[in-house]
């Protein structure tokens, strides 16, 4: 089964920060007559999340921000606990992981492990996650962390058995923290 794709028109509805575009396709499997489609893609560009942890201390680095996002849907005071990520701009998804790690966390991070890719929210934002996982230690920590410019980010090291409660009982309610965090568990590395 594929499917063809005629685009119509591709209208940008705003470029203020990232992009919001109307895009009209008609859309055809198989050969079958198209159906005309009108959907709206929110392009914010990719992104890496990196999820530092510790075998020798069974601990896991995290982060704490407000995310306004979260507060207009739900989440009363807007903090959102994740996994250290930022938006790739011109860097390769490793240097960005690696940077997001030093400026958010204050880590110097070693050597860094892909997991996957990820689309993310594919009904209709573009972003692709790329995940990676690191082991750090006490004597990678070179700064206090908390991220650039307005960035006002706690940094959280917490023991894996407690960031895995939070995540059964809410407190943790990031999708991408939540995939590396059960990627550890998956690997038995924390036992
Ligand atoms: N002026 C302005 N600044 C913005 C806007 N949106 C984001 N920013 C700024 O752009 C920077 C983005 O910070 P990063 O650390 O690079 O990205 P992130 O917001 O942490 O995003 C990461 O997590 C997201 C949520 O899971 C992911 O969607 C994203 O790919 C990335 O991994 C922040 O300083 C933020 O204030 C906007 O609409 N206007
Ligand atoms: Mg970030």
């Amino acid at each position: 089964m594929s499917f063809r794709i005629e685009v119509i028109k591709d209208n940008v509805l705003s470029d203020n920060y990232f992009i919001l575009r109307n895009i009209t396709y008609d859309l055809s499997r198989d050969g079958a007559e198209s159906v005309r489609h009108k959907r709206e893609v929110y392009d914010r560009g990719n992104g890496a999340t990196i999820l530092l942890y510790s075998r020798e201390k069974k601990t896991v680095v995290l982060t704490r921000q407000f995310r306004v996002a979260t507060w207009v849907n739900g989440n009363a005071d807007g903090m959102l606990i994740e996994a250290c990520a930022g938006l790739l701009d011109a860097d390769e998804p490793e240097v960005c992981a690696r940077k997001e790690a030093m400026e958010e966390t204050g880590f110097q991070v070693g050597e860094v492990e892909k997991v996957f890719e990820l689309y993310m929210s594919p009904g209709g934002v573009t972003e692709i996650v790329y995940f990676y996982l690191a082991e750090y230690s006490d004597a990678q920590r070179e700064g206090a962390g908390g991220g650039v410019e307005d960035e006002d980010i706690d940094v959280l090291e917490i023991p894996f058995s407690q960031a895995m409660a939070m995540v059964r009982n809410g407190e943790i309610r990031d999708g991408k923290t939540v995939i590396l965090l059960q990627q550890l568990q998956l690997r038995n590395v924390m036992e």
